[in-house]
């Protein structure tokens, strides 16, 4: 199965973009194709000690969309320069398994679902790739990850900012916990950026501090754990007030790909109920 946005019907801003990302794996869906990328066992997973050493072995084990091929470098990957500067002075030298065959379709526009453990290098992509899509010369909040806990986001946070560094990119954690006078004042500021926890996302939302006119790319990192923590009506709220035409990125853990589709499909039939 190969995804061409180009080719996709046009649908509404209606339930069915976040349930057919999610139902690709049963691959009945007619509206929207995902590229799936899994990556099946590692030998080595990176022990939490070891910094920016997340490379798999090359041959591991993959099971992916029909198309998805692995590219080795990251300048092969059409990569923007001054991004690749903050990604050599971040310490990468090359993709890890994962990021070589996922970066592609998801700078290509594509909505993708890339299963990996932990360690893997699934984070630093979300980072790396926000940073491609998104244009800074316009200071409006164009990509948004939404994560479980607020540690996962305020870290996405920072890795943006330190691998988009030369790109001047502009990224605020709305987190839970952190003082809301704050985040109304850098969002009013103006970023690029949100990385956040669904209740402060959707409260910024509902508040009309964080406007979601220009946002064209939402990430749903490890949403396995999000509907397991019970922030399914929090993620479909926000979605709502997202733009119609809109990719969708879903990084997860390998072990909990069945859970997410159990989950997921209750989403879905809870929506059509609606
Ligand atoms: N291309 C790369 N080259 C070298 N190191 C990398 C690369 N990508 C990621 N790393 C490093 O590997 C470690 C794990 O990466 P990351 O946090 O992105 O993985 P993950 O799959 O999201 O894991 P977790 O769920 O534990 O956060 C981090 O220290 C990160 O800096």
């Amino acid at each position: 199965m190969q995804s061409d946005r180009a080719q996709k019907p046009q649908i509404q801003n209606t339930h069915n973009t976040i349930y057919s990302f999610a139902l690709t794996e049963i691959s009945t869906n007619p509206y929207k194709q995902t590229t799936k990328i899994s990556l099946m066992a590692t030998t080595s997973v990176v022990p939490a000690n070891r910094r920016r050493t997340a490379l798999q072995p090359e041959d591991a084990d993959f099971e992916t969309t029909e198309g998805v091929k692995a590219i080795a470098s990251f300048e092969e990957m059409g990569i923007k320069d001054d991004l690749l500067r903050g990604i050599y002075q971040y310490g990468f030298e090359k993709p890890s398994a994962i990021q070589q065959r996922a970066v592609t379709p998801i700078i290509q526009g594509r909505d993708v679902i890339a299963q990996a453990q932990s360690g893997t290098g699934k984070s630093s992509m979300i980072a790396l790739t926000v940073c491609q899509i998104v244009d800074t010369s316009v200071r409006e909040v164009q990509a948004l990850i939404v994560s479980p806990t607020r540690e996962l986001a305020s870290q996405t946070e920072k890795v943006i900012l330190a691998i988009g560094d030369f790109i001047n990119i502009q990224a605020h954690a709305c987190v839970g916990g952190k003082s809301v006078g704050e985040d109304i004042r850098k969002l009013e500021y103006g970023v690029h950026v949100v990385s956040g926890t669904p209740g402060r996302v959707c409260d910024m939302i509902k508040r009309r501090t964080l406007r979601t006119r220009a946002i064209k790319l939402l990430v749903l990192d490890e949403s396995d754990e999000m509907l397991s923590r019970g922030f399914k009506d929090q993620i479909y709220d926000v979605y709502r007030y997202l733009p119609p035409d809109l990719q969708v990125l879903s990084p997860l853990t390998y072990s909990s790909l069945h859970v997410f589709k159990m989950k997921f499909l209750q989403f879905n039939l809870n929506f059509n109920s609606n």
